[in-house]
């Protein structure tokens, strides 16, 4: 079964900020990209999306655009909650909190948010109740996070490895399960 993981296209916040599940909105114009997305995706399929605007404004695009089976939007498929450091830059939150989860992202959670192994899990549970049993074309429009943690899922990749692939706002990355 294809598999089509598609990260939303660029945010209207500037560089540097840790945005997390903050419903921030998508910069203008994206009509290009998202027709230059298009022609990357299957004409049939089924779409599940994070529920963030960011994603589900380009979800609803594609729906309109090809044949959909179903549409489905998913609070598993969330960006990481950052908690405390959520709408903060990234060069402003307190060393002292920063390293040590620099250090072991995957298992620190961050205050009032979650690890990343926390998201995987949530990921994962998504991946067995909504995709296991699927045999058409999947779509799924999601975040940065949760592309790395669905890739780990399908590969085995350890999840402290994660970060070596890249995945680029408005990326389709097209996956055979
Ligand atoms: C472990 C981890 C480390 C990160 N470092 C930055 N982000 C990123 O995640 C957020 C949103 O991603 P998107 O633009 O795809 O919606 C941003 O705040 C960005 O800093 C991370 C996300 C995760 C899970």
């Amino acid at each position: 079964m294809e598999m089509y993981l598609v990260r939303h296209t660029e945010t209207i916040c500037e560089k540097g900020i840790c945005y997390g599940q903050s419903d921030v909105d998508i910069a203008e114009p994206f009509e290009n990209i998202f027709g230059s997305i298009i022609s990357k995706l299957p004409s049939e399929a089924v779409i599940f999306t994070s529920p963030l605007k960011r994603c589900v404004i380009l979800a609803k695009h594609i729906q309109e655009n090809i044949k959909t089976i179903s549409f489905q939007e998913d609070e598993r498929l969330k960006e990481m909650n950052f908690g405390d450091w959520e709408l903060k830059k990234w060069d402003e939150i307190p060393s002292e909190q920063l390293n040590p989860w620099m250090e072991d992202f995957v298992n620190i959670k961050v205050s009032n948010g979650e690890s990343f192994v926390e998201l995987h899990g949530r990921v994962g549970d998504f991946l067995s109740d909504k995709i296991a049993k699927t045999n058409v074309p999947v779509i799924i429009v999601a975040h940065a996070g949760i592309i790395r943690s669905i890739i780990c899922h399908q590969t085995s990749l350890p999840l402290k490895n994660a970060f070596t692939n890249k995945v680029d706002f408005g990326q389709v990355i097209k996956i055979e399960i």
